[in-house]
């Protein structure tokens, strides 16, 4: 988290100018707060890196699709990456330009085809023959040309988590070199519905070294080429998202600026035309630092004798990246604490009913309950990948803007625990009444 964004008061942590225990009280836990500043100034890294060479910033919807952070980057002017229709439908519900919205994904359905295309999206990424033949029906039965880009595969190893590499021949994202050079020129004459943009490609997540996008480079750049020779023209190339971000003290981020540089610097010299607009898809880069978890210790348990557990009342369902790819992420105590001399290191875990239920290993924190902790690097793949196994109620969500807070839904409270199903009707389901909640709060617990 830079500096600027979380800094330490007489020993409590703050975030802009709000002391993050004060979100914790008055909006509860498990809660996310996102620093606006934070999130403002990674687009206008991204975008001024770029000069004054054509290019479109489009966020990665997936890192996070909250709808105030979306207005945000809208309102900045961010085009944005969406993997599912309902991306693109929240995009364009917070203010996103449909022209400046890029469609990836293996498995678009035909109808999500017909509202993209409905709403006149920048341009599809099809990762396959069937899916471009689809799109060709898809469109011609609207009377619409559809703009697409071919999601190649570059087949150059990422260097990163195996479950996040994407830009190999066995992961099932994009097309095969040899198959998209055939299938490019083939576009005019066999799939009359459709308009070639660009290419497009992704190699994987949070890739801390600038080598694997120069292996890109070469690949992408030789096979523009040799599509030129054969007639083909791009608009755009997008060389997709991946810059990594600092999770553990002493990591160093891979910066927008040398990203950015290397491929304008490339398309620049390389490029048939060298003024190729270039599109690049950042999720990670742009939110991860600008957002914190916060969450409330409920237990301290005596562990086997060399750690203890710190039972918190968040969880997996709130951040799954420790459990799902054993991530680090930093936690931290909010308020002034500084551990007891020959206290025990911590397992941070959750009230889920999993033993990888857990956010942390190995943590000295000296925890006592009630005490607020803050999981930091949070904002990327943390809310958006939430779920409510276990019957829990989704994470809360804020924004910090300078002194202000504003909360990006409503406040978790038991009645948010929905209930989206059609039950059968074979029992009376009696409602949570509000008399019974605010009986609840009355006796003094948090919800
Ligand atoms: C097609 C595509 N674009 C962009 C991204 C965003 O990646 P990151 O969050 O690593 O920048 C992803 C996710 O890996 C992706 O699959
Ligand atoms: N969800 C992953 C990244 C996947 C990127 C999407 N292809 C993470 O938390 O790191």
């Amino acid at each position: 988290m830079p500096a600027s964004t979380l800094i330490r008061r007489e020993g409590t942590l703050t975030m802009e100018r709000v002391p993050l225990p004060q979100i914790a009280h008055t909006y509860g836990t498990p809660c996310y707060a996102y620093s606006r500043a934070q999130i403002e100034r990674q687009y206008r890294r991204w975008d001024s890196a770029f000069g004054d060479h054509p290019h479109l910033v489009c966020y990665a919807l997936k890192a996070n699709a909250t709808a105030g952070v979306i207005e945000l980057l809208a309102a900045q002017g961010s085009g944005f990456d969406a993997v599912s229709i309902g991306e693109v439908i929240r995009a364009v519900r917070a203010g996103g330009d449909p022209k400046r919205i890029c469609f990836s994904g293996v498995g678009k359905s035909r109808q999500e085809m017909r509202i993209a295309l409905a709403l006149g999206i920048r341009c599809f990424n099809a990762e396959s023959p069937a899916e471009l033949a689809r799109l060709n029906a898809v469109a011609g039965e609207m009377g619409k040309t559809a703009p697409v880009s071919l999601r190649i595969i570059p087949d150059v190893d990422a260097h990163t988590h195996a479950n996040i590499t994407t830009g190999l021949r066995t992961n099932k994202f994009g097309i095969a070199l040899e198959e998209a050079f055939e299938l490019y020129r083939r576009i005019p004459t066999d799939f009359p519905n459709l308009e070639i943009e660009g290419l497009s490609c992704h190699i994987g997540s949070q890739i801390l070294s600038i080598e694997p996008f120069e292996r890109t480079c070469d690949v992408v750049l030789g096979f523009v080429r040799r599509l030129h020779e054969a007639g083909v023209t791009l608009r755009h190339i997008d060389f997709g998202g991946g810059a990594g971000v600092p999770y553990r003290k002493g990591e160093k981020e891979l910066s927008p600026e040398e990203v950015v540089s290397l491929f304008v610097r490339r398309v620049r010299a390389e490029a048939p035309d060298p003024d190729t607009e270039i599109i690049v898809e950042p999720g990670r880069s742009m939110i991860a630092e600008a957002g914190v978890l916060l969450t409330t210790v409920e237990y301290v348990k005596k562990g086997p004798g060399t750690f203890d557990f710190c039972i918190v009342d968040a969880a997996m369902t709130d951040l799954i990246r420790p459990a799902l790819y054993g991530a680090w992420h930093e936690i931290v105590q909010t308020g002034p604490k500084t551990p007891r001399p020959g206290s025990l290191p911590v397992t941070v875990v959750g009230p889920v009913c999993e033993s990888s239920d857990k956010l942390g290993e190995g943590r000295m924190l000296d925890p006592e309950e009630g005490d607020v902790l803050a999981i930091l690097t949070a904002g990327a793949y943390g809310a958006s990948m939430a779920s409510t196994f276990n019957s829990r109620r989704l994470p809360m969500e804020v924004l910090v803007d300078g002194s202000t807070v504003t909360p990006l839904r409503r406040s978790a409270v038991l009645e948010d625990i929905t209930e989206p199903e059609i039950p059968l009707g074979m029992v009376k389901h009696p409602p949570v009444t509000p008399a019974m909640l605010e009986a609840a709060r009355r006796a003094g617990g948090r919800d």
